[in-house]
């Protein structure tokens, strides 16, 4: 919720950034790059950031109305910068001029679709042969994490402590010495593939300080699980020598129902010429037969995470579109161009809500998430405002009210973001490319 002034919340948070800056330089803003700017004004805890530069699309359709109002959260629908079109259903989508390929789907998923999506990511995704953030540490239960929480949620008993991988006596061997090594992220491009793949990619080290934890500690520590190809954070390329788990039907299908139903021409055409520079032999003309996706992330956040600038440009294909979901809390989104010099355009996104990067201007083009909008979970992921529908006979809505209540508290302090993209062109092999290109 929104602090306000006069409230002893208002003057704890106060106080707290008082005493944050007391010693803070003068100039100290000086040197920031505009990203970075606009990446401290809206991470802001104190005095609560001013959304009246974040455009917020959200605002101009009268079904969320209530959702904006209880959140307390707002930004601007009138930001001269955006253009409407319509999609081959009739939907709203907007662009925005300065970031040509960027395109937004307000409200795109219904709210059944959310919980649904919400469940997949949680119960169906974030579990083996899916890697997650805490599979490097921790060896996680067969059945999946979140599904051994439910089971605890039901009956406390079945609470158990989770392993970590390296025991607090094992000598931290695989771990380097020394400072940790800047990782140079080399674009990937066909040209650079072979190279790349070439680049070895070790395991990351388990933690050897961790202590057995309980189920129910862990869940909160769940930040990222893997789509589609594995993806090597240390050297920030893909790693193919492992064959890639095939991307899930129910994303992929929302996937290719967000990219399939958007009149490309409206959003790239220029009078029927050819494409301009930057774009590959794929371009959006061809979309509907090759648009497919291969890999991704689901980001799991709390309240207080951010992500920082950066641009995805580990994927071969720098062209086909980036489809991106937001479901429980709202957040800034920003987005901006090929440097940190680019000033940036905050977008705030609600749950619902699905973001499309596409061609050489978005494609890679730096964004980030310096802000999640606490107390925004919309009154539609409450088990209360569906719990009293008629669900006998209805084996659909009763199994969505049985365990809803656990996700219902988990999400009222998360924001979920499925983060979907294609590295490859469709069809394409890289077992059998490197098989030809070898011989
Ligand atoms: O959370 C988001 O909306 C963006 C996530 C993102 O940029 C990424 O996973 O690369
Ligand atoms: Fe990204």
């Amino acid at each position: 919720m929104v602090l306000v002034p006069d409230t002893p919340e208002y003057k704890k948070a106060q106080k707290q950034y008082l005493k944050a800056t007391r010693n803070r330089p003068v100039n100290i803003d000086q040197d920031w790059t505009p990203f970075r700017a606009a990446e401290k004004r809206y991470k802001a805890r104190f005095p609560p950031p001013d959304l009246s530069g974040v455009l917020d699309l959200g605002v101009l359709d009268e079904r969320r109305q209530r959702e904006i109002a209880e959140s307390g959260w707002k930004g601007r629908s009138n930001l001269a910068e955006t253009i409407k079109l319509k999609t081959k259903d009739g939907l709203d989508a907007y662009t925005v001029p300065k970031i040509p390929g960027l395109v937004i789907l307000p409200n795109f998923l219904s709210q059944r679709k959310q919980r649904n999506l919400i469940r997949w990511s949680l119960a169906r995704h974030a579990r083996h042969p899916n890697e997650t953030n805490l599979d490097t540490h921790y060896i996680l239960p067969q059945e999946g994490l979140w599904n051994a929480y439910l089971a605890a949620c039901e009956d406390s008993s079945k609470d158990f402590d989770v392993q970590p991988r390296a025991s607090a006596s094992a000598s931290p061997a695989s771990e380097q010495p020394g400072p940790r090594q800047l990782i140079n992220n080399v674009p990937a491009s066909p040209s650079t593939f072979s190279v790349l793949s070439d680049i070895p990619k070790l395991p990351a080290p388990p933690s050897t300080t961790l202590l057995p934890t309980p189920v129910s500690s862990l869940v909160s520590k769940l930040r990222w699980a893997n789509i589609g190809w594995y993806y090597h954070w240390g050297s920030k390329q893909y790693d193919f020598s492992r064959r890639k788990v095939e991307v899930d039907t129910e994303i992929r299908n929302v996937c290719r129902e967000a990219v399939g139903c958007i009149k490309w021409d409206d959003v790239f055409g220029s009078g029927g010429g050819e494409p301009r520079d930057g774009w590959g032999d794929d371009n959006w003309r061809t979309w509907d037969e090759t648009y497919e996706p291969d890999a991704g992330i689901v980001n799991f956040y709390q309240e207080k995470d951010t992500l920082m600038a950066h641009a995805d440009r580990s994927e071969l294909n720098s062209t086909s579109p980036l489809v991106s979901i937001s479901l429980g809390l709202s957040s800034v989104f920003l987005i901006g161009g090929p440097t940190r010099d680019t000033e940036p355009v905050p977008i705030l996104l609600r749950s619902g809500d699905v973001v499309i990067m596409s061609g050489p201007g978005c494609r890679r083009a730096y964004h980030g998430i310096p802000r999640v909008l606490e107390g925004s979970m919309p009154w539609f992921l409450q088990k209360s405002e569906f719990d009293d529908l008629d669900v006998d006979g209805d084996k659909e809505k009763a199994g969505e009210v049985d365990d809803w209540a656990s996700y219902q508290e988990y999400m009222r302090t998360t924001r979920i973001n499925v983060n979907v993209r294609q590295v490859f062109p469709k069809g394409f092999d890289p077992y059998t490319l490197s098989q030809t290109s070898a011989s």
